[in-house]
């Protein structure tokens, strides 16, 4: 397959690595960078399958900025839904392009991990099964993919375990132990189940790969950043110095705000959502947040 990877961050550049396995694959950044076969953005725009790594809250302004369709089919490869309107990444992206041609990839991967070629199982879902198949069939042999139709499933479960994932970091940066952060984790499990199920999202999908798979992989690792931000939270840091250390996404943050928004209009309740959103929005003490969430 012709493929080209939009996005050179950790991600791109994994998904960079996998695709080159067994096709033929070039890399497109806004920032130049020395990696062989880096593409002006023309180049990758005219390549038929795109793998899309822009992290969740850009990807509205880059597609109304560079984007032009020229029939590519699209795998998006971002796990976030965008703070400013609580849009779902399959809004933004269905509305530059039908979602016969987009596919969603989700699942327990972390890039680091990925890219030395250790052994991986994916999702692949899209409306098109045949176009998620064919995604799916062009991974290298390292990683495993699944397929499935249910992409608001996929989308709410990659977005919200980076949420919970914070929580948990809060929860063990607080030495609250074992036994809390199992209780955080499965409680969170309900929690994004439910609420994608308020969105049309199939139940099972939350205990796939892209769900439960996913959830547990970041929610208990200081591989995730998501759950070093919430490390962070519990020694007292402040947001600002917390992203600074990162210097990379962390698409929780920006995530547990829409996930708040979305709840106060539709009327979810998303208590560790929720105490996500109090701590990082409005510097609750983390220690009370707990308090609350047991209470
Ligand atoms: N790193 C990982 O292990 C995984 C990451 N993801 C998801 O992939 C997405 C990208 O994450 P990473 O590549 O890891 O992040 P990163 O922090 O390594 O890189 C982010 C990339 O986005 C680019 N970028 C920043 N602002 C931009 C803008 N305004 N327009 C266009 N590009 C912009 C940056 O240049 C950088 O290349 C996120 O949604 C993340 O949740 C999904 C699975 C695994
Ligand atoms: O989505 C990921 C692994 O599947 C990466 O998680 P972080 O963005 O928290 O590092």
């Amino acid at each position: 397959m012709k493929m080209a990877v939009i996005g050179a961050g950790k991600w791109g550049q994994a998904l960079y690595h996998a695709f080159s396995q067994k096709n033929d694959v070039v890399i497109h950044s806004r920032t130049p960078r020395e990696i062989e076969n880096f593409v002006s953005l023309d180049e990758a725009l005219s390549r038929e399958y795109q793998v899309m790594a822009i992290p969740a809250q850009f990807v509205r302004s880059w597609l109304e900025k560079y984007f032009e369709d020229r029939g590519q089919k699209i795998l998006v490869a971002a796990k976030g839904i965008e703070t400013a309107t609580g849009a779902f990444l399959n809004d933004i992206y269905g509305e530059f392009v039908p979602q016969q041609r987009l596919a969603y990839i989700s699942g327990p991967s972390f890039a680091a991990e990925v890219v030395q070629s250790l052994p991986t199982a994916l999702m692949i879902s899209s409306v098109n099964l045949e176009l998620a198949r064919t995604f799916s069939d062009a991974l290298p042999n390292y990683i495993k993919g699944y397929i499935s139709d249910d992409i608001i499933g996929a989308e709410v479960s990659g977005a919200y375990k980076n949420v919970i994932a914070i929580a948990s970091g809060v929860c063990d940066g607080l030495g609250l132990g074992n036994n809390a952060r199992a209780a955080l984790i499965s409680r969170g499990l309900v929690e994004m189940t439910r609420f994608g199920e308020a969105f049309g999202a199939h139940s099972e999908t939350f205990l796939s790969l892209g769900g439960a798979g996913d959830l547990f992989l970041t929610a208990s690792s200081t591989l995730s950043r998501n759950y070093r931000v919430g490390l962070g939270l519990a020694k007292g840091k402040k947001m600002d110095e917390i992203l600074k250390e990162l210097g990379e996404v962390a698409e929780g943050v920006g995530t547990s705000k829409a996930l708040q928004k979305i709840a106060e209009k539709k009327g979810i309740y998303l208590p560790i959502a929720s105490e996500v959103y109090a701590m990082i929005e409005k510097g609750k003490d983390p220690r009370q947040s707990v308090r609350d969430l047991l209470g």
